[in-house]
C-alpha cells in the first residue's frame, strides 16, 4: 500500500444535538460530508462526539469549542417550551447560554465560517400583520420570547467579529417532538384512540413546517453564511387548531371530543402565527414540500417512525482518533 492521506473532514458543532432538531440537521450535516459534534445536557444520552455541556459554564464551553475547533456552527439549544415553568431557566439558558457560545467562538485562532443561531417566530408577538416578514417590530409577549428577542440582540453583538445570523423558525414539528407541544400531544391522543382530548386556547393558527424541511433549510444556509441576516423558516400556511384535529381525524378515521382545561390555557397568548418565506426562498429556493397531512401521517404511523429514529440515532463520529 503506499502512503495514505488522512481525509480530514469539515467539523461542525450542534448545540443541542439530542433536541428534537438537533438529530435531523446531524443527518443533513453528515449527507454534505461534515463530521458532527455536539452538546448535550441534562438527561439526554451522549455519544461519541456528543459533550455533556451546561452551556451557562463558560470555562466548559470554551473547552468543547477549543477541542472541536468548528467550520459551522448551528447552536439550537435552548429552552424551547413556552410554557416552561422557570423562567430563570427560559432567561440564564437562552440569553446567557448563547453569549458565553459565541464569546467562546470568538476566541477561536481560526474563526468558524457560519455561525446559525436559532431566535424564534414567537418574537413577533400578537402583530397585526397578517404574514410576517423579518421586518416587522417584534413585540415579544411571554417570557420565552423576550429572552429570544434579548438573544438576538446578544448576536448581533458579536456580527463583526462573527459571521453570525438569526433564524426565526415558525412552529414545526415531527417524529421526536416532546409531547408537551401541541402537535405531538394531538397525534398521541390519536394514536391510542383517546375518546377526549383536553386542550388550552383553542382558539389559535399557527403554521407547522416539517422538522425535516428545517434541517434543509438550515444545512443549506449553513452552507451559504448569510452574515448579519435574520432569515424567517416559514411555509406561510397556517391552521387552526380545529383544523388539525380535523386532519388527524381523516387520517385515521378517529373521532375526539375537544375540551378546553384551564391548566393548559396560557395567559398572553400568540393567537396567530404565519410567515412570509420570501427571504427564506430568495436565499436558498424551495424547501422540501411536505404539508401538514404528510407531517401528521408521519407521525402517526409507528413503523415509520421506529425507522426514523432508528436511522437518525445520531450518525455522530469521532474526531479524536
Ligand atoms: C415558534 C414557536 O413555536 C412553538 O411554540 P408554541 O406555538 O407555543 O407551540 P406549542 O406546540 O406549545 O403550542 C401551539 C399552540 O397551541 C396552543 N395550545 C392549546 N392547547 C394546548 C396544549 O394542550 N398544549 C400545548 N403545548 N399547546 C396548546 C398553544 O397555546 C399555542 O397557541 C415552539 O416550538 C417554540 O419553541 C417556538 O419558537
Amino acid at each position: 500500500m503506499g502512503n495514505l492521506t488522512k481525509i480530514t473532514r469539515p467539523r461542525a458543532l450542534i448545540t443541542g444535538l439530542r433536541g428534537f432538531t438537533g438529530a435531523y440537521l446531524a443527518s443533513e450535516l453528515t449527507a454534505r460530508g461534515y463530521q458532527v459534534f455536539g452538546t448535550a445536557y441534562g438527561n439526554e444520552a451522549l455519544g461519541t462526539g456528543v459533550y455533556h455541556v451546561d452551556l451557562c459554564d463558560r470555562e466548559a464551553v470554551q473547552e468543547v469549542v477549543d477541542r472541536v475547533q468548528p467550520e459551522i456552527v448551528a447552536h439550537l439549544a435552548a429552552v424551547a417550551f413556552v410554557g416552561h415553568d422557570y423562567p430563570e431557566d427560559i432567561y440564564r439558558i437562552n440569553i446567557m447560554g448563547t453569549r458565553n457560545l459565541l464569546d467562546a467562538l470568538s476566541h477561536l485562532k481560526n474563526s468558524p465560517k457560519s455561525v446559525l443561531v436559532a431566535s424564534s417566530a414567537n418574537i413577533y408577538g400578537n402583530s397585526t400583520a397578517g404574514t410576517l416578514s423579518e421586518q416587522e417590530p417584534a413585540m415579544p409577549t411571554n417570557d420565552y420570547a423576550i429572552s429570544k428577542m434579548a438573544m438576538e440582540h446578544v448576536a448581533r453583538l458579536w456580527m463583526d467579529k462573527l459571521p453570525v445570523f438569526i433564524t426565526r423558525p415558525f412552529n414545526y414539528v415531527g417524529v421526536g417532538q416532546a409531547e408537551n407541544f401541541l402537535i405531538p400531544k394531538i397525534v398521541s391522543h390519536f394514536k391510542r384512540r383517546a375518546p377526549v382530548i383536553e386542550l388550552g386556547n383553542i382558539d389559535v393558527s399557527r403554521e407547522f413546517s416539517d422538522v425535516r424541511a428545517v434541517a434543509y433549510a438550515y444545512a443549506e444556509l449553513l452552507g451559504l453564511s448569510p452574515r448579519g441576516e435574520t432569515i424567517n423558516i416559514c411555509n406561510g400556511k397556517a391552521y387552526t387548531l380545529r383544523e388539525v384535529i380535523g386532519l388527524a381525524e381523516s387520517l385515521t378515521g378517529h373521532t375526539i371530543d375537544i375540551r378546553c382545561n384551564p391548566a393548559f390555557v396560557r395567559a398572553n397568548e400568540v393567537r396567530t402565527l404565519v410567515g412570509d418565506a420570501s427571504k427564506l426562498k430568495s436565499l436558498i429556493g424551495d424547501l422540501p414540500s411536505y404539508s401538514l397531512l404528510d407531517t401528521l401521517a408521519w407521525m402517526l404511523d409507528e413503523t415509520s417512525a421506529a425507522a426514523t429514529k432508528k436511522e437518525q440515532s445520531v450518525k455522530v463520529v469521532e474526531v479524536f482518533n
